[in-house]
């Protein structure tokens, strides 16, 4: 459904992005995630059409983004930082976006109003930051949009609006496979609400995977073993092993381990341990090894 290929962009002789691919299937929730300054907004302005690439090639559906009005017709973007003209009000907003969007749906637009319970004769310029960014979602879910692209998108609201503005996208993913790619530092967040995610560092696609497959190829095991086992053989055994970290707290080690699970249960268990125990890593903890590996500094925040 999107499609970035070997994508550049330059700010003059710095390289913001450099050969990025990225792809999204139809229907898919994809997480971008990656430190400050890695590229995120500028790769979601270079799919929303905003900034023109240097290099490379950005499509929907096959088709070029660029100055495509048919293609821009589909998609809706929520940038970062939201700005609206002085006089603008929910109800103007919407007239203007339904003479521009063809799909813009008026019953939509009056059923979030009833969940979001904003004033549409109120001027944003007077709304707080949480309600502004309620209005964007309100008038970009009324266009109903095939792709849907979010930089920061719940920055600013409430826990239980968050959860309101989730349940609303995800329910368009589900009864018509609304995709959407999303930028966010908030890794707890995006874990509920992605099936994909793409790590992105100073402007390299680190990687790109199924956040499943991501879950089930790096884990975090403890284990004790009894004093029967040497320790030299210990660490013969673990040479086998792809261990990130590792760390010893009394006889109990806990250990950061790359490879599926079928391949390093064997390893640990041909030593007959005491206490072993799988603990699932969280996206956040993922990010920060694939990112720690690509050389951020990152000081002991996982264990
Ligand atoms: N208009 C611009 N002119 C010059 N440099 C820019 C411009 N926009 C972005 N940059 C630079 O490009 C790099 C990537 O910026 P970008 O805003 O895409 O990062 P980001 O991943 O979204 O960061 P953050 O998580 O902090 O929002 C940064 O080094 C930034 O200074």
């Amino acid at each position: 459904m999107i499609s970035m290929d070997a994508v550049t962009k330059n700010f003059g002789n710095f390289k913001a992005l450099d050969q990025v691919d990225l792809h999204v299937a139809k229907g898919s929730v994809y997480g971008l995630v990656g430190p400050n300054g890695a590229g995120k907004t500028t790769l979601l302005k270079i799919l929303a059409g905003v900034y023109r690439p240097d290099g490379g090639a950005v499509s929907v559906d096959g088709v070029p983004v660029y100055e495509n009005v048919d293609v821009k017709q589909r998609m809706a973007f929520i940038p970062d930082e939201l700005h609206f003209l002085p006089l603008a009000t929910p109800k103007s907003l919407a007239a203007f976006y339904g003479d521009i969007y063809r799909e813009f749906d008026w019953e939509r637009y009056r059923k979030i109003q009833g969940i979001l319970e904003l004033d549409e004769r109120q001027k944003v310029s007077k709304m707080s930051k949480g309600m502004r960014k309620q209005v964007s979602f309100w008038l970009s879910m009324a266009c109903r949009p095939d792709v849907l692209v979010l930089d920061e998108p719940v920055d600013g609201l409430d826990p239980v609006m968050r959860r309101q503005i989730w349940s609303l996208l995800l329910q368009d993913v589900a009864e018509r496979q609304m995709t959407v790619l999303v930028s966010s530092h908030n890794l707890r967040e995006l874990e509920d609400v992605c099936d994909h995610v793409g790590i992105l560092n100073k402007g390299k696609m680190l990687l790109e995977r199924d956040l499943d497959e991501m879950k089930s190829d790096i884990h975090k095991i403890q284990v004790a073993y009894g004093p029967d086992v040497a320790p030299g053989v210990l660490e013969e055994r673990e040479v086998s092993l792809d261990i990130l970290k590792k760390e010893r707290s009394g006889s109990v080690s806990t250990y950061i381990v790359r490879g599926a699970k079928a391949e390093v249960e064997p390893v640990v268990l041909s030593l007959s341990p005491l206490l072993f125990e799988f603990i699932p890593l969280t996206l956040e903890e993922i990010f920060m090894y694939e990112i720690g590996g690509a050389g951020y500094e990152v000081k002991n925040i996982l264990l």
